[in-house]
């Protein structure tokens, strides 16, 4: 029988990997989704036919697996005021609260539970997501696989061994796509002042984008090998990324990264907190 799953928080990211879980075949009937409101939770339950309740200690009573997909700055709250219910159970704790380490989670909810800290990114909205995946010591190898299934619905999933290193997942995939909306929007407007439409140029970059990741994903090749090959010698590309190079594009994405990396570090210490 499907692990029983309930996501507390109905928003976002808990819609999105509902959606994907559904559309992989996990049964319905095995989700429960809880939010303060019963009018969000209507909608929620009319689409996607899942069980909603907007107590969260009940719904939590009967589940195998826990997901909180609050707000990191209410998880405080809605732990402490769950605590019983998770302490009677101990389900699998599976959280996507950007921020908050899994040592806290555990405290918050009375301790000695596993845990399972993750860092997805907003493109799980469009089943296109890309998460890191952290396991305290009790999680068990049976609920690494459930977690990894769970993500999996939504994106690509990739486990680390030690919990710091999802402040290097938060710059390289957590915060990534922002980096790439602002190259879009950079690439429209240098392509509007080229002439160009400003949206012939945005459909146009966006594409590319979708392109060269769809490619460099299915090739043996190396990207530095893919870049080679669209750079003839002479030509235009070789001008473009001279131009990359010598302004600094590598260093400005290591500062950019090591600063994005260098702010979850201190979110984590500032959330932990309570
Ligand atoms: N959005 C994203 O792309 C990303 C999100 N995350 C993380 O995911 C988590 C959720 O974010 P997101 O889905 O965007 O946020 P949303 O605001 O979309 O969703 C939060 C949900 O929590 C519900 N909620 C509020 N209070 C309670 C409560 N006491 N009990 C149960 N549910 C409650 C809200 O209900 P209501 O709306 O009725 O208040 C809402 O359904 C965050 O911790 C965030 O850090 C991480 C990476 C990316
Ligand atoms: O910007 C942030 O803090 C969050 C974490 C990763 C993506 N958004």
């Amino acid at each position: 029988m499907a692990s029983q799953v309930t996501f507390i928080g109905a928003g976002n990211m808990a819609s999105a990997i509902i959606g994907g879980m559904i559309d992989s075949g996990y049964p319905r009937e095995a989700i429960t989704a809880t939010a303060p409101h019963e009018e969000a939770l209507t909608s929620i339950r009319e689409r996607l036919g899942i069980h909603t309740s907007t107590d969260n200690a009940t719904a939590v009573a009967s589940a195998d697996v826990v997901v909180l997909a609050v707000k990191p700055q209410i998880m405080h709250d809605v732990c402490s005021a769950m605590r019983d219910a998770v302490q009677a159970r101990k389900p699998l704790i599976l959280s996507v609260a950007a921020g908050l380490p899994a040592e806290t989670l555990e405290t918050w909810l009375g301790g000695e539970l596993a845990v399972v800290r993750c860092m997805p990114n907003t493109p799980s909205l469009v089943g296109a997501g890309a998460a890191g995946l952290y396991a305290n010591p009790r999680v068990s190898e049976a609920q690494r696989r459930l977690a990894t299934e769970l993500l999996e619905a939504v994106g690509l999933v990739e486990w680390v061994e030690e919990e710091a290193l999802l402040e290097a997942v938060t710059a390289v995939s957590g915060s990534a796509p922002a980096y790439f909306f602002l190259m879009f929007e950079a690439m429209e407007e240098a392509g509007a002042r080229l002439g160009l439409p400003a949206d012939t140029a945005r459909r146009l970059a966006m594409q590319t984008a979708f392109g060269a990741a769809r490619m460099a994903m299915a090739s043996d090749k190396t990207p530095g090998e893919l870049k080679r090959n669209v750079m003839s010698p002479g030509g235009t590309t070789e001008r473009a990324i001279e131009h990359l190079e010598d302004a600094g594009l590598r260093d400005i994405m290591q500062q950019a990264m090591t600063a994005c990396a260098e702010r979850a570090r201190e979110m984590a210490a500032e959330l932990g907190k309570r």
